[in-house]
């Protein structure tokens, strides 16, 4: 385990809807530079954690520290500017409909950077052909894309600030396993060229072998385990193994190391 600072910590979170208790102090560090991927079964909590990292859910106790500072000490201003330094990948893509994949991406480059649209569009269109979209995308609306360009486009967007902190929220799912594997090696190839710190959500296997750094186990409200897969996946716990030792969980391991063996 890294002993620097983590750029994210969590401690003794708790998040209740009515008498549901879904987080139990739960306590959870992100490190600076790392790929840390959350898995745990469905239902168990992990997008409302990203959302309470991201301030986007109120938890109902616990500390979350981003960059040393605690969010709860923020002014609103200090939030918002904090807030700047995150990128956001959510689930379905998030993009406005209405707007190009071009005017989507430079929208936060408007809104937030205060850029005139000509300068918006020329960093825009630098941010889709760094996560390998075509120019010819980038006129083109939010349906008129395959599920993969739309992943990316909104990739993209999350991008336009040069965020600090990614956070993808099952950035493969509803993609098929060749354009799932080209997504992971662009998440990965953007952590080595831009420095980035990667925090995601997943169910899938082939991303948490290939790409992620530390994994992090939720079940029964807390974060069980913390660490490198191999660690993870021979931890003693029922959904562990189901998990990591099931046919799916030893395919990805198989294909993982045969991918290892060629480079
Ligand atoms: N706004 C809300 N109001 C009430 N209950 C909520 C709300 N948001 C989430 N929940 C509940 O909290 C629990 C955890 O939800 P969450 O979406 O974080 O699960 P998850 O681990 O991401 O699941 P999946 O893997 O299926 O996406 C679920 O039982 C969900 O119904």
């Amino acid at each position: 385990m890294s002993t620097t600072q983590p750029l994210v910590s969590v401690r003794g979170l708790i998040n209740r809807f009515g008498d549901q208790v879904v987080h139990e102090n739960l306590d959870l560090d992100i490190q600076r530079g790392e790929i840390t991927a959350i898995v745990g079964g469905s239902g168990t909590g992990k997008s409302v954690l990203l959302r309470s990292i991201v301030g986007l859910h109120q938890p109902n106790a616990g500390d979350i520290r981003i960059f040393g500072r605690s969010l709860t000490t923020l002014s609103a201003e200090e939030r918002s500017a904090q807030e700047q330094r995150f990128g956001i990948l959510f689930q379905r893509g998030a993009l406005f409909t209405s707007l190009t994949v071009l005017e989507n991406t430079a929208l936060p480059l408007m809104e937030h950077a205060g850029l005139p649209r000509s300068d918006a569009g020329y960093l825009a269109r630098m941010k889709l052909a760094l996560v390998g979209l075509p120019p010819n995308a980038c006129d083109k609306y939010p349906d008129e894309l395959s599920g993969g360009m739309i992943k990316r486009a909104a990739l993209a967007r999350a991008l336009a600030l040069d965020p600090e902190i990614l956070f993808l929220d099952e950035p493969t799912a509803g993609l098929d396993p060749i354009a799932a594997a080209a997504f992971d090696q662009l998440t990965l190839t953007l952590r080595d060229a831009l420095g980035l710190t990667v925090f995601l959500v997943t169910h899938d296997l082939d991303t948490l072998y290939s790409i992620c750094d530390r994994v992090a186990v939720l079940a029964n409200k807390q974060v069980l385990v913390t660490d490198n897969i191999e660690t993870v996946a021979n931890t003693d716990n029922p959904w562990i193994r189901e998990y990591f030792h099931g046919p799916r969980g030893r395919a990805a391991r198989k294909a993982a190391e045969k991918l290892k063996e060629k480079s």
